[in-house]
């Protein structure tokens, strides 16, 4: 298939292509960054029992209001870890997180009280409320949290901080995730130079997007499982992808090579060995020469342009949403806010624009940023967003709404001081 597609097209195609990989069971801890694969609901309920919210006593209200000034016996005393106990009449003294006395319903602070007497080891024996007590005040009743059978983490979350704290909280023991995405990344190039210390002999330049998408792919929640530089000649680059494939790259990435240059073998080279082009080129800029196969192998192929921000925009909003589809994420919502100024385009291209979100009197707005050309790196240093503009809206007016992405599906803007 070839012609320009539209973006939407193309990234159709990839969400057609990019299936869930496996399922395996792991602990929570184990898990951390993959994504649920089913979702896990309660069996518990949580808190597992009635538990005081305070340090004070535990008093029976049975639905009415205990005046301020009423007096009560302290009858015995419940810490937290201590096992179901039977309160009769009187006041329990509790402890935070200790378990309610079977009978007690309500808890008082126990700077809401006066001590009025103490056992021979300082316990307090007799109180007298200093404030009303109402019914269920200072209990956190169980299932209150989460109760039993409900739903608790769905399926497509990714596992972080958050859903390790109530998978814990409820005791489960294991989880469904799909295995992390392996992906190789090569590039192409006569001119790339990889080592820092080597110096450049004429033409030649450093190779800028390996480090690049190597940081991308890990911060996109997948792995890097290969990344080589080859020069411009076929077989070394189906040698190379070889490689990928035997280290079981589900996902591989090349840049540059796939343009209109005789040196752009890229394509033909994947012709020769089976590959199923599904498009190359698509109306966007930067970053139109992408390509997109599946390989015989079955494992999903992105021929990303050399240009640097082309590649980066390549990655982000095509590879990216693979791997979330192949992870088992729903697809990625962009934030929408005010543009800062005034912008305009020639091209009838869905452009990827290197942004700045910025926080202005409270509210966030997005600027796009100077330096757009493909070639240039140094705005990325700025940069904290991509801002969106559709094909076909040619004139975007200061304070109109446009579509932004985080740096990454993972990452949102981090906003921080005007650098303009
Ligand atoms: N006649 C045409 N020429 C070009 C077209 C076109 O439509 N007709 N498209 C342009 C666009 S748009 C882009 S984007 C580039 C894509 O080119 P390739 O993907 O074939 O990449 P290369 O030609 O190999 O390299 C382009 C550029 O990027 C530099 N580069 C490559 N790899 C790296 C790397 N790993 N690190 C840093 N820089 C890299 C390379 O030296 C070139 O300057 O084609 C346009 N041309
Ligand atoms: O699209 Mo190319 O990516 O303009 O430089």
């Amino acid at each position: 298939m070839s012609g320009d597609l539209a973006y939407e097209e193309a990234l159709a195609i990839v969400l057609r292509e990019a299936r869930a990989l496996a399922v395996e069971q792991r602990a929570p801890q184990d898990a951390q960054g993959l994504v649920l694969a089913e979702a896990v609901a309660s069996e518990v309920d949580l808190p597992p029992f009635d538990n005081s919210a305070m340090d004070g006593f535990a008093l029976r209200a049975a639905g009415e209001t205990l005046a301020a000034g009423r007096e009560f016996d302290v009858r015995g005393s419940q810490v937290a870890g201590d096992a179901a106990a039977t309160a009769g009449e009187g006041a329990w003294e509790i402890m935070t997180g200790a378990r309610m006395p079977d009978g007690l319903d309500s808890v008082v602070p126990i700077e809401r009280v006066e001590i009025l007497a103490r056992t021979g080891e300082a316990r307090p024996s007799r109180i007298r409320l200093a404030a009303d007590v109402r019914p269920g005040d200072n209990v956190r009743l169980r299932g209150e949290d989460i109760a039993s059978g409900a739903p608790a983490v769905p399926a497509g979350r990714r596992i972080g901080a958050n859903e390790l704290m109530v998978l814990a909280s409820l005791g489960v023991p294991s989880i469904a995730v799909r295995r992390r995405v392996r992906v190789a990344i090569i590039n192409t190039g006569r001119e790339l130079v990889d080592d820092p210390a080597q110096p450049l002999a004429s033409g030649e330049i450093r190779n800028s997007n390996g480090p690049y998408l190597a940081a991308r792919v890990e911060a996109a929640g997948a792995e890097v499982v290969l990344r080589e530089t080859v020069t411009d000649e076929p077989e070394v680059f189906l040698a190379v992808l070889e490689r990928a494939l035997a280290a079981g790259a589900d996902v591989v990435l090349s840049t540059g090579a796939v343009s209109m240059g005789r040196h752009d073998f890229v394509p033909d080279a994947l012709r020769g060995v089976g590959a199923d082009i599904l498009f190359h080129k698509v109306r966007i800029r930067p970053g139109r020469p992408l390509l997109f196969a599946r390989l015989a192998s079955g494992a999903l192929f992105f021929g990303l342009p050399g240009n640097p921000a082309s590649g980066a925009v390549g990655f982000r909003f095509f590879t990216e949403a693979a791997l979330r589809a192949m992870s088992g994420m729903a697809p990625e919502r962009p934030l929408r806010m005010p543009l800062a100024a005034a912008w305009s385009k020639r091209a009838e291209l869905r452009f990827h624009l290197k942004g700045l979100v910025e926080l202005v009197d409270g509210g966030l707005r997005a600027r796009v940023l100077k330096g757009q050309e493909s070639f240039k790196v140094l705005p990325l240093l700025v940069a904290n967003a991509w801002i969106v503009v559709p094909a076909e809206s040619m004139a975007l007016e200061a304070g109109q709404m446009v579509d932004v992405y985080g740096p990454g599906h993972l990452e949102a803007p981090m906003i921080g001081e005007v650098l303009e």
